[in-house]
């Protein structure tokens, strides 16, 4: 058995722990239905330490196309534009109802369930988009750049600020964090991003990154889990 299809045997059986509560056609579900996703940007300690950036004041967002969705069994595939991709490894949150203006007390009530997702990010476009002040929806949202778990329900994860997030590439740890550890968590992210676009049933908020996004190579394999409930596996190759 080679590496990818090792991981797959013991992803299956660790993912029912998490996914009891989702049917098969509910588990994706969510990527086909979803209108956009969004991710927070530097919304863990650790991560705006080593850049040795300030502290957000405030949620700093971005879009991502949902183009940009593949689910397991999918090679995460490196566009020929860019030099530098690395992974990512968040919690991400799924709108269950469509809202606007929400008030932070009230954001629990439009979650619908939660995934486990990775922001696979262009380095090397993203550190040209900072320094000239440009977009960063190409590094943000090639083909391929979020791949996400199935459909977790607020059954499976009660609390999300207490979800513990790895990341493993070719089997070596390079990723581990706790959502407590978020800088603006899942409630001030659901108001303050309704503030100024409706969020829909379906559409995605990626939580943000802890410490230890480092760039991938065709043929490594990417693992990630929440502790030891739920792991997804991805493989990476080149555009061809
Ligand atoms: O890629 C980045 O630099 C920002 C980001 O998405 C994160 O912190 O999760
Ligand atoms: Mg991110």
């Amino acid at each position: 058995m080679n590496l990818v299809s090792s991981f797959r045997v013991t992803a299956g059986i660790a993912y029912q722990k998490m996914a009891l509560s989702s049917s098969a056609s509910e588990k994706y579900d969510f990527v086909r239905k979803s209108r956009k996703i969004l991710g927070a940007a530097l919304n863990y300690m650790d991560i705006v330490r080593s850049r040795n950036v300030a502290v957000p004041a405030e949620p700093l967002l971005f879009l991502k196309p949902t183009s940009s969705y593949i689910t397991e069994g999918n090679p995460i595939v490196i566009p020929k534009v860019f030099t530098k991709v690395a992974h990512e490894v968040e919690l991400g949150v799924i709108i269950g109802k469509q809202c606007k203006n929400v008030k932070k007390e009230e954001a629990f009530n439009y979650i619908s369930g939660y995934c486990l997702a990775l922001d696979m990010t262009a380095q090397c476009n993203l550190a040209l988009a900072r320094q000239n002040g440009h977009p960063w929806s190409l590094g943000k949202g090639f083909d391929t750049s979020t791949p996400v778990s199935g459909f977790i329900s607020t059954n499976d994860i009660k609390d999300p600020h207490k979800v513990s997030l790895w990341l493993k590439v070719n089997g070596q740890l390079r990723q581990q964090g706790n959502t407590e550890d978020l800088i603006f968590k899942v409630d001030d992210l659901i108001a303050y991003s309704s503030k100024y676009m409706t969020l829909e049933p379906n559409d995605l908020i990626l939580t943000g990154t802890p410490d230890g996004a480092l760039p991938v190579k065709a043929g490594d394999v990417i693992e990630a889990g929440i502790g030891d409930n739920l792991r997804i596996v991805f493989e990476v190759k080149d555009e061809v």
